[in-house]
């Protein structure tokens, strides 16, 4: 579904972060990608969803390369983006959060679908409250349902678990697995938490440097798995 083949990408003031870096996620499954701080999984997401223009290389979505696409266009073909922090819109009301996510996709009506509301109870409950008044766990709840409310195709989550506590970790790792089990959704996200990891994802890639080491590891293992821990994850 996604298919990433010797991607270059980087910042001006920064040099290059991603170096050949290559990586595939089948339709429907949830690819978690894992690294030291600093190695480029920001970078990574930030570049897929065309944040960040890469320099070489390709990404391709069912088979046509996006790479030189905007982030407008790479949204509409179904790209859906949660930024690490949430970055819900703190003034808005937890409905309207919701509104703009639909109505940034042309030919969306504005209304919320109701399957949305009934995955997050929390955020029916609290529709009228401004989003800047939820709780860390309830905004990021706000974020994944703002972008699964523009019906993407490949949902891109950024450290999601970051700052949350840990039953309500287990509660968004779960509701995601459910929505891939029904919609079919494919799911790329960057994450430090293992327990995160092995509740949600199907297969584990570990980055290193800018590059893709090693891919389509089973991450129900990877809490046990000491040796790439030591190789990939510890300082
Ligand atoms: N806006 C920027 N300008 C210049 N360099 C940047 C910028 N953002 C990130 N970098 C650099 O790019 C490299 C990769 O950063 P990135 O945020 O992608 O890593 P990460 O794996 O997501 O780290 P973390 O786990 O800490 O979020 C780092 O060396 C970082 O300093």
């Amino acid at each position: 579904m996604l298919d990433i083949k010797d991607l270059c990408a980087g910042y001006p003031s920064g040099g290059r972060v991603l170096e050949n870096l290559s990586l595939s996620v089948p339709q429907g499954a949830i690819v978690a990608v894992l690294g030291r701080n600093g190695m480029g999984k920001t970078t990574l997401l930030r570049t897929i969803c065309g944040l960040i223009r890469s320099s070489d290389g390709e990404i391709r979505l069912n088979g046509t390369d996006i790479a030189g696409k905007h982030a407008y266009q790479r949204a509409r073909l179904g790209v859906g983006f949660v930024p690490q922090g949430r970055e819900v819109f703190e003034e808005f009301t937890v409905a309207e959060n919701l509104t703009a996510g639909r109505i940034a996709k042309p030919g969306f009506s504005a209304g919320v679908p109701a399957h949305l509301l009934e995955m997050f109870p929390i955020l029916a409950e609290r529709a009228k409250q401004k989003a800047g008044s939820l709780s860390g766990g309830q905004q990021q709840q706000l974020a994944i349902a703002r972008a699964l409310a523009g019906e993407p195709r490949l949902l891109l989550l950024d450290e999601p678990s970051e700052g949350i506590q840990p039953s309500i970790v287990a509660d968004i790792a779960a509701k995601l697995r459910d929505i891939v089990g029904s919609t079919g959704l494919t799911v790329l996200m960057a994450e430090q938490n293992l327990e995160m990891v092995a509740a949600c994802a199907d297969t584990v890639a570990f980055i290193d440097h800018g590059a893709i080491k090693e891919s389509g590891i089973d991450a129900a293992g990877i809490r046990s798995d000491h040796e790439r821990h030591a190789k990939y994850l510890s300082i």
